[in-house]
Order: structure tokens, then sequence, then C-alpha cells
């Protein structure tokens, strides 16, 4: 898949999360602190990542801030995401699986190197439910206004 990352800073495992998605052969495209000239403050570099998933440039994103709120916050402003801030595995399914969410925020504080391999491997195999009742909340969030 192409993923979009951005972090505020060049700390903690923003690099690894690079390294590891293109491990895992995605194709990323990078912003803020991990992008040469790039504006870092994590509203703009946020917005940046999600943007490139509303406008079709990727598939999913991965915002990164100190902790991980202010980049989910940012994300969520755009409609058509659905970003949700994951500290562990479990919860990364479940966002995929029940929120259908198409960016992963994530704390540089929180996320050890361990934790980042189990929240990208739940993240990865996590595909949105059938279920008629987590597809009308899904349907819902468009009805509300943030798709
Ligand atoms: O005050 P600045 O350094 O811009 O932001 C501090 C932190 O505020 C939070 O949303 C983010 O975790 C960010 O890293």
């Amino acid at each position: 898949m192409r993923i979009s990352v951005s972090s505020d800073m060049d700390e903690g495992v923003a690099r690894q999360l690079v390294a590891e998605l293109r491990r895992r052969g995605h194709t990323v495209i990078s912003h803020g602190a991990l992008q040469p000239d790039e504006k870092d403050d994590w509203a703009f570099c946020s917005e940046a990542a999600a943007r490139d998933v509303v406008e079709g440039r990727a598939d999913q994103a991965v915002v990164c801030c100190w902790t991980g709120t202010g980049a989910s916050i940012a994300a969520n402003k755009l409609p058509g995401v659905r970003a949700a801030l994951c500290t562990d595995g479990y919860t990364a399914g479940g966002a995929r699986r029940w929120n259908d969410a198409n960016v992963l925020a994530l704390s540089l504080r929180l996320t050890s190197t361990a934790l980042l391999s189990e929240i990208l491997d739940a993240w990865f195999d996590g595909a949105p439910s059938q279920e008629p009742d987590d597809q009308e909340n899904i349907a819902h969030l468009g009805r509300i206004g943030l798709g």
C-alpha cells in the first residue's frame, strides 16, 4: 500500500516506523520532521499526511506526535478521515475492524519498538467488519459530517 507518514519530531520510533513500513513492502510518503524543508508542527504535518489519503495519493496514513493526540485531532478534521490513536495491537486491530480507521495515530512517547511491531501487525491484518451494526456506525459518521 501507499502509506503517508508524518511526525512533528525526529524522535522515538518515527524513523523506525518508516523503515518498518518499507520492510513490509509499503511505499512511504514522508511529512514533517521526516521530510527536509517541510513544516514539522503537528497540525500541519498531520494534515499533510491525512490529505494524501483524502486526495488519493495514499491509501492510509500514520501520523505521529509526542502524545499522538494533536496528530489524531488534526487528521480527523479532514472529511473522510477516520484517525485512531492506538497504543497497543488490540486497539489497532479494533480500529480497523470496528471503526474502519484509515489513519493510524501514534504517540512517540508511549510507542516502544516492540509495541510498534505489534500495532502494525494488527493494523495491517485487520479489515473492516461486515456486520450490519458496524457498517451502520461507519455510515453514520458520514451523516454527521466527518466521514
Ligand atoms: O507545543 P508543540 O511542541 O508544538 O507540541 C507539543 C505536543 O503537543 C501534542 O499535541 C503533540 O504531542 C506535540 O508533540
